[in-house]
């Protein structure tokens, strides 16, 4: 097979290929089996040990959403021992996974090198999946002597930008060490339904920071063992104006019309439906939210500008110097990619946060309560020192806070019943006490 280009797959290949992938973390109709179509195929670089890396894209017509999935896989003549168990019995070879396979490491890198990325000339060791709990997947690769790197693969592929890549760039241009340095990125092609053609981000290729911890880990031991957590809280705040202000150079900045303002409070009512029909239980509060929000809409809202989009602790590194950092800039994964990538109040991100420290305490009894509340208050003492000013009305911070409060109860309805009471019990007391 050495010479041989990619195989064509029979019927039993697609079948095995399915299976394997019913059983990934990422993979998005938990419990259904897809019926796959191929809606693309690049080949990338081969190996000298005759691997052959290749990325299919692949509808799920099972599935109603149809989503597009990107399939990382290294085709290798039988009888080698890299790649872990293989997906797929090829004649005479293996069909690998990507993630488990180094040689598809190595074949992104080499098509971003092809493309002008500055990947300098360190010694690589073999790329490893990343440990931790994620939803698409990622690879490190340690250097020696410069920056380890880490390929994340998006799994579900979709048309447009991923704001994760524009927003990353954007910030690693500023030269603020805001967010992990940006390397490179990788996009594709395809046609899933006939006619339209898509055009979409596979890959983004950044700096790995070693040694981090996220920030809901780290606040989350802080409230359970009542550490003082103001410091670094601050710290954060700073971090989040800093990136603002770079997003705000780079991407620009607009004063918000009346458009802008009954344009994004419509998102919020929507949400709230939305909420209502899963969560019934939010009914009674609904007219005094629906209050809350006229009254956000009356307030000055100021500028509006490219923010984070999904802003919490879990999107925040701790390095082991100290800084942090933020990541994942992708938007909440309940919104449509033209919502997400709207000029918005910095306020919303920041309301964000608000939320993530009142859920980091929320195990913790009245204890925890206060450890949220002086953390919330120091987040916001840093943010005010970094950007210069208060940041905006409160009217507006308190119906951002709702309003994601709000989407917190759809996210848990559908993923974690059990913490829909977080959500549900802080819409209580952000009435109570407004
Ligand atoms: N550049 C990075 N350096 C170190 N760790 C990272 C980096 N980017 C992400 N991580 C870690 O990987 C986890 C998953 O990354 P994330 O971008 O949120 O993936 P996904 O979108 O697939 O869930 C994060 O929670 C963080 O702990
Ligand atoms: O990290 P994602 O982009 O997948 O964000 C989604 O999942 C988050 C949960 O991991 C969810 O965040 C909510 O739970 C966090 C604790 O696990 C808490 O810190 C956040 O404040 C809370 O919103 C996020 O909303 C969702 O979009």
């Amino acid at each position: 097979m050495t010479d041989a280009p990619f195989p064509e797959l029979d019927p039993h290949g697609w079948a095995a290929l399915a299976a394997w992938m019913r059983e990934q973390r990422w993979f998005a109709a938990k419990g259904s089996t897809p019926r796959l179509r191929q809606v693309a195929r690049l080949d990338l670089t081969p190996c000298d040990d005759g691997a052959r890396p290749v990325t299919l894209l692949v509808a799920d017509d099972a599935d109603s959403r149809r989503p597009v999935y990107q399939l990382a896989l290294v085709a290798r003549p039988a009888g080698g021992a890299e790649g872990g168990d293989p997906i797929v019995l090829l004649p005479g070879g293996v069909l690998n996974d990507g993630a488990r396979d180094p040689a598809y490491a190595e074949a992104v890198l080499a098509e971003l090198a092809a493309a002008g990325a500055e990947l300098g000339d360190a010694p690589r060791a073999a790329a490893v999946p990343f440990a931790g709990e994620q939803s698409n997947t990622s690879l490190v690769i340690a250097r020696e002597g410069d920056r380890d790197l880490v390929i994340k693969l998006f799994r579900v592929v979709h048309h447009g930008e991923n704001p994760e890549i524009e927003l990353q760039r954007a910030l690693t241009r500023t030269g603020s060490p805001v967010v992990p340095r940006f390397i490179g990125s990788l996009a594709a092609t395809w046609s899933a339904d006939g006619a339209a053609e898509a055009r979409g981000d596979l890959a983004v290729v950044q700096e790995f920071i070693g040694g981090a911890v996220d920030g809901w880990a780290l606040a989350s031991r802080a409230a359970a063992g009542g550490h003082d957590f103001r410091d670094e809280a601050r710290q954060l705040g700073a971090v989040t104006a800093a990136a603002h202000l770079g997003l705000a150079q780079q991407l620009g900045h607009v004063a918000s019309s009346p458009t802008d303002v009954s344009g994004l409070t419509g998102v919020w009512e929507q949400r709230l439906e939305a909420a209502l029909t899963v969560a019934p239980q939010l009914a009674v509060h609904a007219e005094e939210i629906r209050g809350r929000y006229a009254a956000a809409a009356a307030a000055p809202w100021g500028e509006l500008q490219r923010i984070h989009g999904d802003l919490h602790l879990g999107q925040a590194l701790h390095a082991p110097d100290g800084r942090w950092l933020l990541i994942d800039f992708e938007g909440e994964p309940l919104r449509t990619l033209a919502e997400r990538t709207h000029p918005e109040p910095v306020l919303r991100d920041v309301a964000g946060m608000l939320r993530s420290f009142d859920y980091a305490g929320s195990a913790h009894g009245a204890a925890g309560t206060r450890w949220a509340e002086q953390s919330a208050a120091a987040y916001l003492e840093g943010y005010s020192a970094a950007s210069g000013a208060t940041p905006g009305p409160p009217e507006l911070l308190l119906a951002l806070q709702l309003d994601k409060a709000v989407y917190e109860v759809t996210y848990e309805v559908r993923n974690r019943p059990d913490w829909v009471g977080i959500p549900l019990g802080a819409i209580q007391r952000m009435l109570r006490s407004s």
